[in-house]
């Protein structure tokens, strides 16, 4: 997977509320978003469940805690779908435009699970690109970002994943993607700082070059919606 270096900006100007993240991660390469994976295995996952409860010193045979290990294992099955899909074929679908100016879709609201605690985090996606001779449904957008949400991330990478596959599938001109969010394994443990507001972005194409066009996108992107 091509990891460009995109750089980390305070779209906002709020570096109160703003960590800045400054580069990509350099663990080994994450899951490709076309790798498809294994069903879930549900029985496995109540288990461990179990066991998690037993070593909390919880009774896991108590009333309240008898269907929780089937309930978990159903939630990280479904908070881990991304796993099991292809984003690619959302944007298979084009419709033949010859409008070559920006679209931007913000606000596309995304929940994710942070792959260090398993915590979730979330926040709003926003998506522009320059159309090369098509465009995507609009809901496409949202679409790919729910499933590429839907697995282990880290944000940066998440970030990155949505402009490649946005680049590699539909070939735009540019593309930017700008990810704003709050990370619960920051606000309910550990450091503890509620109101911390993480932003990351991945620059494609035509952005990388032109400076102007991509100021442009970024105001857009910080304007309060009027509608
Ligand atoms: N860069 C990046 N870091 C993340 C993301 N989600 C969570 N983290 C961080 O992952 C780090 C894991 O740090 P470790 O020191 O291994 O784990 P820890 O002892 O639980 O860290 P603390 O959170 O500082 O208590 C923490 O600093 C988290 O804030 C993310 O999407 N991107
Ligand atoms: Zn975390």
């Amino acid at each position: 997977m091509p990891h460009g270096s995109n750089s980390a900006i305070d779209v906002l100007g709020d570096n109160s509320q703003t960590q800045l993240l400054t580069s990509s991660h350099s663990s080994a390469l994450p899951p490709s978003p076309r790798e498809m994976r294994a069903e879930p295995d549900l029985p496995r996952i109540q288990r461990a469940v179990r066991e998690i409860l037993s070593a909390i010193g919880e009774n896991p045979d108590r009333e309240g805690l008898q269907e929780t290990p089937a309930r978990v294992a159903r939630m990280f099955a479904e908070l881990t779908a991304g796993l099991r899909c292809d984003p690619a074929r959302h944007l298979e679908r084009v419709f033949p435009e010859q409008y070559d100016e920006l679209v931007l879709v913000k606000d596309i609201s995304f929940n994710s699970m942070c792959e260090h605690h398993l915590l979730p985090f979330m926040g709003v996606a926003h998506i522009g690109y320059l159309p090369r001779g098509k465009v995507v449904g609009l809901s496409k957008l949202a679409r790919i970002v729910d499933e590429i949400s839907h697995q282990p991330q880290v944000q940066e990478r998440m970030t990155q994943q949505i402009a490649d596959l946005m680049q590699s599938v539909l070939d735009p001109k540019g593309v930017i993607v700008v990810l704003e969010a709050t990370h619960t394994c920051m606000t309910i443990r550990g450091i503890r700082k509620p109101g911390s507001l993480t932003i990351t972005s991945a620059v494609r194409g035509l952005f990388k070059t032109n400076q102007a066009s991509r100021a442009e996108v970024m105001s857009l992107m910080q304007q309060r919606r009027s509608v």
